[in-house]
């Protein structure tokens, strides 16, 4: 018998997998070469076709009312190309064949839920769903929306009831042998995009045929033919079949022979085994049964390829062309991100002094300059998302700073508003902000262009287009950006109604460019903002979201708020209660907040309580405590938001379950925006699910409540889940590229609690219990317990096993050594940390804004002892250089205290400081003061994680 290859592949251009495997195994995909030439069948009758739930919903309860009990309609799923993945992606298309004039598509992968109508109608016993391998859809269905599908007619067992013969049919295979005809197997209508909508024609019609060949009645009078004389004349025409197919395959056999070995004789039955696959003999074996009692017959087309299986191959084949693609396409992004400079044109050092002058940077970083350069030189339109802390406004402050014209920023909070203006006016740049909250009148000086930078509210835009248009002709605008840009879309968590407005921007100002920027965007969420802004041809640049710096941390709560709380206090030397730094605590009501605020009072924290019951001043008065360090705790509920822009937060405890990723993402944002370790807790009970589910019930809108619902779902399965958390937000967010980039401490200690439990115990490292044992639940437990003096010490103390150890790396006289100028250093960190406070008292304002820690962090390692060598730090401007020479006087009277040599120029001490040290560090606690052990703690990380953006979070210390 001859058997060809099944042809489906050959005209695309197939995966090195896929042909290979076909090279191997060539036995289970074939086709008889008789079957090309039958027409094709194709469904004549009207489809209906919808994505929309309700009107699928609609459409179906109309369609199940008006069938009879006990009738048929036929039935198909077509799935996306990963589906053999199951999780990810679900069912693409429901077909739906009433009759031979309508069949009904139902493209749901779009939908929030499954349309209720739809699975009435599928779960109804009354009607019959008949097709072909339903048993893969039936399973499907219920794997992804939990539908029951009932009273189902397999096609197959219906063929080999009438054909008393055991094949797996495909649905082609029957198609041709019970109609002789074929159906249309395009591989772009087959293989392409089921889960893209909409479906193109050549899509709808053959999603259509399927669903209309297992229609019931269509093969009804196939049915009483094959019961009566028709069954001889089948007979013989297969045995006809089966006499040219022999004769066709022993000539070519023939061939063969003579061509690759004419001295060898053929033997057949050599030749059999040699192809003979090995799943064919499987389901031999497995239908032995059935093979004996139907020895009478036996199926002489070898269709055992069943549509379930191409379907599988085809899409198989299809995801790793897709993997393939991705890969290239990463390859080609991480080639073009490396080499950034040799694509886009280095930045002229006009630009670079410029940069250096106002905003005290050295140079660009990779993905800013990439989007200033477009906005500079192509002045296109950008989609900018940037994750926390990676210098977003850089990207719309120094165009006009450049220029020397005008950007206007489009902000949702006065309040963010007002410490982006003081801080470019600290940098000399003329800033302001319009808006109702705007008590100065500032037109004119605006219509003058003495504003770089001029921040407004998106109401205050969208009334006053016209001032935007005639800045535009008489100052110039360098772009106009929209920042939090997430706030235009409809299913954020921040939606502001106003910036759906800003679509007039692009129609009013045609050629200035739109640069919309977020920290926040999941891919539908992105979409939302470039159409609604009308961006045309935006460069899209994405950095990861990975914020390495950030480690991630889920357990229960009790309810008790001290009990709970107390694993992230330290306890003060002199008495009291602290945190290890700034943080804020998120609570789900404003009771909650107030309960929390009182038991951290009870512990003298000092701390303040923030949410929308409280009067506008106290809220404004908390948060101007908090920025100015007077306080070091915000209890709050979500309503203390985007406008928090204090840098040194070191912690975010959600105590309740946060309601999506989103809102999660974005309050976890919150902390560590220095770059410096800082870490992120939930502490939840599965009654505050209940709780959220329940406020969300209270929404009129279903559309909204659904889509919430489902958000919710993947925050609880966040909560409960044991994989990796940064993988699971990066997963959320991210496409496989970015996750490929950032996942660098994924897996490691430093990532989260799962990863932790994941890594490899060696508990009696005195390094790894300081590190690391706060992060169990049963570490924390002891360590509460080790709190007095003995046990601190015995688990503290370097023992001669440790310094053993260390020996084989370093010495320990250079270790000690390290030691000393570590804790000088961290000293001298600690007076200007002091000095910065002062300083930014007498002018009222944030002291981060004055200068970061990371900035005072390079100080106290550079001794920058004059003006020019503070000007060396990165991050010091021409302007806060002068703001800061009082730090000078505290370098100089720090070294000249200490014996440390004056540097008029900066040299940065290059000690290697190992992780090893940390225990000793640990040990110094005793007898340092807890801020100066603090600053230390700090100091060492910074010095352990040199680059702060990629450093590992060293936590719990
Ligand atoms: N080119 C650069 N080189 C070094 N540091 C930079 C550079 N650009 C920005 N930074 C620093 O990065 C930090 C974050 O910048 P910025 O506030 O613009 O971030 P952001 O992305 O807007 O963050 P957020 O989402 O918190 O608003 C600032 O301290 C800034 O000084």
């Amino acid at each position: 018998m001859l058997f060809i290859f099944l042809n489906v592949g050959l005209k695309r251009k197939k995966t090195v997998w896929l042909s290979s495997l076909k090279q191997r195994t060539p036995g289970p995909y074939k086709k008889s070469i008789l079957e090309d030439d039958l027409p094709y069948l194709e469904f004549g009758g009207t489809v209906i076709y919808s994505q929309e739930r309700h009107d699928c919903s609609f459409l179906s309860e109309d369609l199940r009312s008006g069938l009879a009990s006990g009738s048929a309609v036929g039935f198909d799923l077509e799935w996306p190309p990963s589906f053999t993945k199951g999780k990810t992606k679900k069912v693409a298309v429901v077909q739906l064949c009433a009759s031979e004039e309508k069949c009904y598509l139902f493209h749901i992968s779009s939908m929030s839920g499954f349309p209720p109508g739809l699975k009435m109608l599928l779960e109804d016993e009354n009607i019959k769903k008949v097709g072909v391998g339903i048993e893969g859809d039936k399973w499907k269905l219920l794997s992804d929306y939990d539908i029951r599908l009932k009273s189902i007619v397999e096609l197959s067992d219906l063929a080999n009831k009438t054909l008393r013969c055991g094949e797996k049919w495909s649905l082609d295979g029957l198609v041709k042998h019970l109609l002789k005809k074929q159906l249309f197997k395009d591989k772009l209508v087959r293989c392409s995009h089921w889960d893209d909508y909409d479906l193109t024609e050549d899509q709808k019609r053959y999603a259509a045929t399927d669903a209309y060949v297992s229609q019931y009645k269509q093969l009804l009078p196939l049915k009483s033919a094959w019961n009566g004389s028709s069954d001889c004349l089948f007979f013989s025409t297969v045995t006809s079949i089966r006499v040219k197919l022999d004769d066709l395959s022993q000539t070519v056999a023939s061939l063969r022979c003579v061509l690759s070995n004419g001295s060898k004789p053929f033997d057949p039955s050599v030749e059999e085994t040699k192809t003979k696959p090995q799943n064919q003999d499987q389901s031999h074996s497995q239908s032995e049964e059935d093979a004996g009692r139907h020895t009478e017959r036996e199926c002489v087309m070898s269709l055992d390829i069943s549509e379930y299986e191409l379907q599988m191959l085809e899409q198989q084949a299809r995801h790793e062309q897709l993997e393939e693609e991705c890969i290239l396409a990463f390859q080609v992004t991480a080639a073009f991100s490396s080499s950034v400079h040799y694509h886009i044109p280095q930045p002229v050092p006009e630009q670079i002094k410029c940069l250096k002058m106002y905003f005290g940077h050295h140079s660009f970083k990779p993905v800013q300059w990439k989007v200033i350069h477009s906005v500079l030189t192509e002045r296109r339109d950008n989609l900018v998302v940037m994750a926390t802390g990676y210098g977003k406004s850089l990207c719309f402050q120094f165009p006009p700073v450049y220029c020397q014209n005008v950007s206007v920023v489009i902000s949702p909070l006065i309040a963010l508003m007002e410490d982006q203006v003081l801080y470019l006016q600290m940098s000399n740049i003329p800033a302001c902000f319009l808006g109702s909250a705007q008590t100065k009148n500032l037109y004119e000086e605006v219509k003058r262009g003495h504003f770089r930078v001029v921040y407004m509210t998106p109401e205050f835009c969208s009334g006053n287009i016209p001032l935007l248009a005639q800045l535009n002709r008489t100052v110039g605008l360098s772009l106009v950006a929209v920042d939090e840009a997430h706030c235009i879309s409809q299913w954020g968590h921040d939606f502001r109604s106003a910036y759906r407005d800003l679509w007039k921007l692009k129609k009013n100002l045609p050629g200035v460019p739109i640069l919309a920027l977020t920290a926040t965007a999941s891919p539908s969420i992105r979409e939302d903002i470039v159409k609604s802004l009308n961006l045309i041809n935006p460069l899209i640049t994405c950095t990861s979201f990975d914020r390495p710096n950030l480690y991630l941390d889920v357990s229960r709560k009790s309810g008790d708020v001290i009990q709970d709380l107390k694993q992230f206090l330290i306890k003060k030397t002199g008495g009291g209660f602290a945190l290890e730094g700034s943080a804020i605590v998120y609570c789900p009501s404003k009771k909650e907040a107030e309960r929390v605020t009182a038991a951290l009072c009870k512990l003298d924290i000092p701390c303040g309580v923030y949410h929308a019951g409280l009067s506008i001043k106290q809220r404004r008065e908390t948060q101007h405590q908090f920025m100015r360090d007077e306080i070091q705790c915000v209890v709050a509920t979500v309503a203390f938001g985007m406008g928090i822009n204090k840098s040194d937060i070191r912690k975010v405890i959600h105590y309740g379950a946060p309601k999506e990723m989103e809102s999660y993402y974005q309050e976890i944002g919150r902390a560590g925006r220095d770059g410096l370790p800082s870490a992120c807790h939930v502490l939840w009970m599965p009654g505050d699910m209940a709780l959220n589910r329940f406020i969300l019930n209270q929404s009129k809108s279903e559309r909204f409540r659904d889509y919430k619902m489902d958000m919710m779902a993947k925050m609880e399965k966040y909560l409960n889940s044991t994989k990796c958390r940064r993988k699971l937000i990066l997963c959320h967010f991210e496409d496989k590229r970015l996750r490929k980039v950032t996942s660098g401490i994924m897996g490691s200690s430093n990532c989260c609690d799962n990863c932790l439990t994941h890594f490899p115990q060696n508990c009696e490292k005195p390094l790894y219990i300081n590190q690391h044992c706060k992060c169990f639940t049963q570490g924390r437990s002891w360590l509460s317990k080790a709190e007095d003096e003995r046990h601190r010490q015995l688990l503290l103390q370097p023992n001669r096993d440790l310094f053993s150890r260390e020996l084989h790396f370093v010495s320990l006289h250079y270790q000690f050594f390290s030691l000393f100028v570590l804790f000088l250093q961290s000293e001298l960190y600690g007076k200007l940390v002091s000095e910065r406070q002062k300083l930014a008292g007498l002018r009222d304002i944030p002291p981060a804004l004055l200068a970061t820690n990371k900035i005072l962090l390079d100080m106290a390692k550079s001794r920058p002892c004059s003006i020019s060598s503070l000007k060396q730090v990165d991050g010091v401007s021409e302007a806060k250089a002068a703001m800061l020479t009082p730090l000078i006087d505290v370098i100089l009277t720090f070294c000249q205290t200490h014996g440390l040599q004056v540097l008029l120029n900066i040299v940065y001490c290059t000690l290697h400081f190992t992780a090893s040290c940390l225990p000793r560090l640990h040990y110094l606690k005793h007898f340092i003061s807890y801020n100066l052990h603090l600053h230390l703690v700090i100091y060492l990380v910074k010095d352990l994680n040199p680059c702060c953006q990629d450093a590992p979070v060293c936590y719990g210390l």
